[in-house]
């Protein structure tokens, strides 16, 4: 199976059909100078997720300029529901901030300014749904936090799990690792049932088991 073709004929097929696309919030974006944001088909899928499962609490570790944060938004607007997110990078949070105001979604997104691991310790609410985008080599570290802050019924979605089998540009193999740690910790906690689904980089699924059901 050939990932790119797979993922190029996708952002075809779907190219015309969204009214905010990558390209488009990345070519508005005054900064230029930002860590990639998700692809268009995690955007859609994370939208898709949000709506199937109704979630409305939502935790972001990794803003960046506000991609995945807006996209997300633009369904949560429709629910009242709410999103927390996090970057420590200030010029960027202040681009991502500029990018929510620009984008109507500002009054639902609350940005923590900050570094994820001092951060998420100290959250005492319980979230319907954790996107983990942050620095690769956290998503380890912050394992066993995003499944103690999730509802049980709870999804935790987390971008780039196939970095160690996809054509991956060198200056990230650095992050293959902490990647590959991670996705033992997924594959073997039994709090959670989980896959990965081919689409970016590799998108994690994870449901926090209700307490006695076995899914
Ligand atoms: C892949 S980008 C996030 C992209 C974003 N989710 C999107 O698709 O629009 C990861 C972000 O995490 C931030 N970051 C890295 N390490 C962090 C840490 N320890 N705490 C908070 N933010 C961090 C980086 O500055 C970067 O902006």
């Amino acid at each position: 199976m050939d990932l790119e073709r797979i993922n190029k004929y996708i952002e075809n097929l779907y190219k015309d059909k969204e009214e905010l696309n990558r390209k488009k919030f990345q070519d508005e974006t005054e900064l230029k100078d930002f860590i990639p944001v998700v692809d268009d088909d995690v955007a859609r899928f994370l939208k898709l997720i949000i709506t199937i499962s109704s979630s409305r609490d939502i935790l972001e570790i990794g803003t960046s300029i506000g991609y995945s944060a807006t996209s997300m938004a633009q369904i949560l607007k429709k629910y009242k529901g709410h999103i927390t997110t996090i970057e420590f990078d200030e010029a960027v949070a202040k681009q991502a901030k500029e990018n929510f105001i620009k984008s109507g979604v500002a009054d639902i997104i609350d940005i923590k300014i900050g570094d994820a691991k001092v951060i998420i310790p100290g959250l005492n609410k319980k979230y319907d749904l954790i996107f983990q985008d942050v620095d690769k080599r956290l998503y380890p570290v912050l394992f066993d936090d995003c499944i103690k802050l999730l509802k049980p019924g709870g999804i935790l979605v987390a971008d780039d799990t196939l970095f160690p089998v996809i054509d991956l540009d060198p200056k990230w193999h650095y992050l293959i690792p902490a990647i590959e740690e991670f996705n033992k910790l997924v594959m073997t906690d039994d709090r959670i049932e989980s896959t990965i689904l081919p689409i970016g980089d590799g998108v994690t699924i994870a449901l926090k088991k209700q307490m006695n059901i076995t899914v």
